[in-house]
């Protein structure tokens, strides 16, 4: 587990002050420890004659020390005092300078080193005043065990009493992509008295309320930023479609559905399928996935005392990997989905297809929903004109489209390692499965689907991931609550969030063999940049839970003056948030316009999310959902012409903020070696570049 070292020096190096800790010394602990140590000596403590003391100097202090941190006892006696090898380090590390650079040192470790340095005590009796010294440091040290039990995440399914309290029957849809496993759990969800469906995305959670409406079906819908009640009074009605963030723990249900449990393994949103999981209270739960995900789901349930019983699905058409590669951009016919896994691939394969006459449909994660949606539409609509789609993976969970074909342009997604380096890798067996089965969806016009990868040397490495079983699903993730954090706070009030979770995060407890802590690199971000806004506690722990892209400088920039609004207990009206931007939106011009307004369509979704969380201050929603479908079409409005976007962008705004300008050969390669495109595309650009040269010759 991570003890985040660099932020514990940079949060607390400048308030230690030795003199102020002396006084709190754990007297019984320390005098256990002397008598121990001090067994078969013979001290004769300066302490008695402090005049004998010497200035010492750091020639003086700096032997002691050493011999001092060396020694095994030390060690086992500071990990028994609770702390970490690196807590350890870092104390000492800190404990040497203040020793070696203060200007007078306190009297009592004076003595002590006095006395060392004469041979009248040990350097271990240098302990205590050591331990004080890392206490000041690490205040959690104090209530060390109170904290423990704050955060023994051992045994989750104990925080759900309401639903332990139903004696819960779990129905495990188990299947493929593309076998029934959403539809049959979505029935029991129309028939029932009252019932949730809990999705992985806003798409999806709004296609069921959608589908409920067509059909007359009483339903409510929560995602992060909206609520939309069907009842015009705004009561409840009885079904609610949510994202499985949102689902409701606190209300009884007949039926409740959790789609794609599969993702309960996800690095950053496991913890909202786990807590929907373990804590929904529902009489009947009916959980949809991969079956790979069936033996994980059971343990976890197990330690409910729950059972699961498992119904397995096939796919309902057939899935054809075809014998040959596309090889060429101009074999795409209509009915095809080219999926990259990068945006700029995505926009180099558009412009190409729209150069080659087609009519494209792109969807990508940081579209805006609305537009994803008009996308989508365009392309399902079979006498629209626009028959191609070019798509990211933001396409692999459950949709359903008119797909006959998808081409996987790249099997390589660009990762960004632990040391910031971009590298490509492969991507999932799940991952491949997932969006090929987005192919020939039953009750489509296409009865079987079909895929294949554009370039040759791709076909094989497809067809062994496609006929390979998903990885069985290990682990689930977990995630400090809101309470746990305020408890915590209770006990260390003088630490910042940022603190307080990493603490969290060092003494947790948790069953290794089932969960793992999700990834709080943008909850830690977020709670330093707001660090000196002065927030309660819960405000600030609900900014630091925006659902924000972390490298989106213009939705930070807009989170923090929200924030320092909210400090001032301010409302943050329409006016106000349009104030802090370009509005009226300008229909784009480049890739960058369209990436701001983007942006912009992220800052409302904050704006909304942040509106149902804190009704006060943020209270003019309707007037900025206006203002969203405004933009939505001003960017569904800048799709249409892509192509013309590509041309006028800057090429140093499109490759990567970091490649510099060079000459066309190395700037390909640098556009691949930055992640900007993959190989396979740049090869394919090549093979074009070459094409436009003959025919440019041709011309002339
Ligand atoms: N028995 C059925 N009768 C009519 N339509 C069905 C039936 N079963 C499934 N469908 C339709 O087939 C399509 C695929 O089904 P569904 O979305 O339930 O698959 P899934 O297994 O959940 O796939 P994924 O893993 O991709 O989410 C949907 O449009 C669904 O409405
Ligand atoms: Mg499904």
């Amino acid at each position: 587990m991570s003890t985040f070292p660099s932020m514990k020096e940079k949060n607390h190096t400048s308030s230690v002050h030795f003199s102020q800790v002396r006084g709190k010394r754990d007297k019984s602990f320390n005098s256990i420890f002397e008598s121990e140590l001090s067994k078969n000596r013979i001290v004769k403590r300066t302490a008695k004659h402090p005049e004998k003391t010497k200035k010492l100097t750091p020639q003086d202090i700096t032997p002691i020390l050493t011999d001092f941190i060396r020694k095994p006892e030390i060690r086992n006696l500071a990990t028994e005092r609770g702390l970490s090898a690196q807590q350890l380090r870092t104390s000492f590390v800190r404990f040497r300078s203040f020793c070696l650079n203060v200007k007078e040192l306190p009297v009592e470790l004076e003595i002590i080193l006095n006395d060392i340095l004469v041979g009248a005590a040990h350097p271990d009796d240098l302990f205590g005043q050591f331990m004080d010294f890392a206490m000041k440091i690490y205040p959690h040290l104090h209530c060390r065990e109170e904290l423990s039990r704050i955060c023994d995440l051992r045994d989750p399914s104990a925080w759900y009493p309401q639903a332990r309290a139903i004696g819960r029957k779990i129905i495990y849809h188990a299947g493929p992509t593309n076998s029934g496993k959403t539809y049959h759990a979505l029935k029991k969800f129309m028939t029932a008295n009252a019932s949730v469906y809990c999705g992985p995305l806003k798409m999806l959670a709004t296609e069921v309320f959608q589908k409920m409406r067509d059909q007359n079906i009483e339903c409510d819908l929560a995602t992060g930023d909206d609520r939309i009640y069907s009842n015009p009074s705004g009561e409840r009605s009885s079904r609610l479609s949510c994202t499985v963030e949102m689902a409701p723990l606190q209300e009884n249900f007949d039926v409740a559905v959790i789609d794609e449990i599969q993702l309960l393994q996800d690095n950053q949103r496991g913890w909202a399928w786990s807590r929907a999981l373990l804590g929904i209270s529902a009489k009947e739960v009916h959980v949809c996935g991969e079956a790979a995900a069936v033996p994980l789901v059971k343990n976890l349930l197990a330690t409910a005392g729950e059972t699961v019983e498992v119904q397995e699905y096939k796919r309902l058409t057939g899935l054809r990997v075809e014998d040959s590669a596309l090889i060429s951009l101009e074999n795409v016919m209509p009915g095809d989905c080219l999926v990259c896994f990068s945006k700029r691939d995505l926009f180099t394969v558009t412009k190409s297809l729209e150069n080659l006459g087609h009519r494209v449909a792109v969807i990508y994660g940081s579209l805006p929903p609305g537009a994803k949606l008009i996308q989508c539409q365009k392309f399902n609509d079979e006498n629209d004109e626009c028959n191609v789609m070019v798509a990211t993976d933001a396409i692999g969970m459950g949709l359903n489209l008119n797909i006959r074909r998808i081409i996987f342009v790249s099997l390589k997604k660009v990762e960004l390692n632990s040391d910031g380096k971009r590298s490509f890798e492969s991507i999932s067996v799940s991952q491949a499965l997932q969006i090929a089965g987005r192919a020939g969806r039953y009750g489509t016009q296409y009865s079987e689907g079909c895929v294949t990868t554009l370039n040759a040397r791709d076909l094989n490495t497809l067809k062994a991931m496609l006929s390979s079983l998903p990885q069985p699903a290990e682990k689930a993730g977990l995630y400090p609550t809101a309470e746990q954090i305020e408890m915590f706070s209770y006990h260390l009030p003088d630490s910042s969030l940022q603190s307080i979770l990493e603490i969290f995060t060092d003494l947790c407890q948790m069953d290794d063999s089932l969960y793992f802590m999700c990834n709080i690199e943008s909850f830690m971000y977020l709670a330093e940049k707001m660090d000196s806004i002065p927030l309660p506690l819960r405000a600030r722990y609900v900014f630091c839970c925006s659902p924000v892209n972390i490298k989106d400088n213009i939705v930070i920039t807009t989170l923090l003056r929200m924030a320092r609004q909210f400090s001032k207990n301010k409302v943050m009206d329409g006016n106000w948030l349009t104030n802090q931007m370009q509005w009226p939106p300008q229909v784009p011009s480049s890739i960058s316009d369209l990436a701001q307004l983007e942006s912009l369509h992220d800052v409302f979704d904050l704006y909304l999310w942040l509106s149902l969380r804190f009704t006060q201050q943020f209270q003019e929603t309707d007037k900025v959902r206006q203002m969203k479908t405004v933009l939505d079409s001003v960017i569904v409005e800048g799709l249409t012409k892509l192509s013309q976007l590509m041309s006028n962008e800057n090429d140093e705004n499109f490759a990567s903020a970091r490649v510099a300008q060079v000459p066309r050969g190395s700037f390909a390669q640098n556009l691949v070696q930055s992640g900007a495109i993959t190989p396979e595309v740049l090869d394919k650009l090549k093979s074009e570049w070459a094409k436009e040269q003959i025919n440019h010759a041709k011309d002339k």
